[in-house]
């Protein structure tokens, strides 16, 4: 079963060059396990690569060095795809329900990950408030109501780097209004994997201006 989910070798070589072995081990592990411990639905496993795991991957590059908070991580999308790839990066990776948390404190531990911690709290409640210096989100909600939960955790000046989908500039339509709120400037959405991957990520990214 798990052979049949191998992604295609050149794209996934591409995306994650020399840390292809440690998102293997990873995809692995929810392949075996997600649908059990309801972290995907039975119709995500022959698309986790291209969907889930590519998809999550191919932000990696828009990631500094620095601290990262990854809101609502859920199976570790993209949270722990981006810190197997980047392990330059330290990642904080917030989730607020108890069996999601536990099974991203196991793949840290398994993975043998030191660059991830794991908060267990809804991003409003965190203590991280202005401390970190992006925040990513995938598949959490529409921009409108993913703003006022996200942006307050980013130090003035450090930024927005949320996955949506095709439907992300009518998304932006409708969070005018916050983004003014929350003094969002340099907004853009940047279209990442076109020509390699078998579907593009679409990152609505803000830098996130002084507290409103
Ligand atoms: C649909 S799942 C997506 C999980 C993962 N990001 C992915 O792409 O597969 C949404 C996740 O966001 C979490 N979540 C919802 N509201 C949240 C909040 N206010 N703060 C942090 N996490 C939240 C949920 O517990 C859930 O794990």
């Amino acid at each position: 079963m798990i052979d049949a989910l191998e992604p295609e070798p050149e794209v996934a070589a591409t995306v994650f060059g020399e840390h292809l072995d440690g998102v293997r081990a990873f995809t692995e592990a929810l392949a075996r396990h997600g649908e059990e411990l309801g972290l995907i639905g039975p119709l995500e496993l022959p698309r986790l690569w291209t969907r889930h795991i590519i998809n999550s991957g191919l932000v990696a590059p828009l990631l500094r060095p620095g601290r990262v908070g990854d809101v609502g991580s859920g199976a570790g999308l993209p949270g722990l795809v981006l810190a197997i790839s980047r392990p330059d990066v330290s990642f904080t990776l917030i989730e607020p329900m108890e069996r999601r948390v536990a099974w991203l404190e196991r793949q840290v531990a398994e993975l043998g990950l030191s660059n991830v911690e794991v908060v267990r709290a809804r991003a409003e409640e965190t203590k991280l408030k202005g401390r970190l210096d992006q925040v990513t989100a995938r598949a959490v909600s529409a921009l409108r109501t993913l703003i006022p939960i996200t942006a307050p955790l980013v130090r003035p000046g450090g930024e927005l780097v949320l996955m949506k989908g095709a439907g992300v500039d009518g998304e932006i339509t409708a969070a005018e209004k916050v983004i003014r709120k929350f003094r969002l400037y340099d907004v853009e959405v940047i279209v990442l994997g076109e020509g390699v991957a078998t579907e593009v990520t679409r990152v609505f990214r803000a830098t996130v201006g002084t507290s409103a």
